[in-house]
């Protein structure tokens, strides 16, 4: 079976809580790349024309779209950080750049969060690629992959239209 497999790289902050790590609990930021894999939701031999499962261009045009202008240098906190009140009291514009979490903001959240967006983005456009497979690299040397479906192992702290995650946007968090 053929996968298309796109990659892109961003830069991110973001600071763990609850897993006991000191140096984690600090905010510290990575430059990661996020890799893709996609498949044909109804596989077809190649027509012996166009020879393709869909152009590159319309299959990662919207996505590298979202990770370049809503990622890429967004602050990453859990939905119950106490930072997230601070930065709505004292600096509301930057705020709406803050991704929301459901907990901490692991690579392994963020890999099933981003997979369960593309799949929103992916189903909004005529649902003929799905992603198969995510690779998160959040430093050389830590890669986190998850393969099947993320909504199986993400929390649903609300309704799925309230799960920014969840819908074919460019949200990042929840209001
Ligand atoms: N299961 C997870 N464990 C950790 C995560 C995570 O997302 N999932 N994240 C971190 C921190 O973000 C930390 O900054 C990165 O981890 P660390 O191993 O310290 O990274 P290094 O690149 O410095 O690792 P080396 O082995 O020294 O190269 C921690 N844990």
């Amino acid at each position: 079976m053929f996968e298309l497999v796109f990659s892109r790289r961003f830069s991110m902050a973001h600071r763990l809580l609850a897993g006991g790590s000191e140096r984690c609990a600090l905010p510290h930021g990575h430059n990661e790349y996020v890799r893709v894999h996609l498949r044909a939701t109804n596989p077809a031999p190649l027509d012996g024309r166009a020879n393709m499962v869909l152009p590159f261009e319309r299959a990662k045009k919207v996505w590298h779209a979202f990770i370049d202008g809503h990622v890429d240098h967004a602050l990453q906190l859990g939905d119950d950080d106490p930072l997230l009140p601070w930065f709505r009291q004292h600096e509301p514009r930057r705020a709406a750049r803050i991704l929301i979490t459901p907990g901490d903001p692991t690579t392994e959240m963020l890999a099933c969060l981003l997979m369960a967006k593309l799949n929103a983005f992916l189903a909004a456009d005529g649902g003929a690629l799905t992603c198969a497979a995510i690779e998160i690299e959040e430093t050389p040397t830590n890669t986190v992959r998850y393969t099947g479906d993320p909504l199986a192992v993400l929390p649903q702290p609300r309704p799925a239209p309230r799960c920014w995650w969840r819908r074919a946007d460019t949200t990042i968090a929840d209001t």
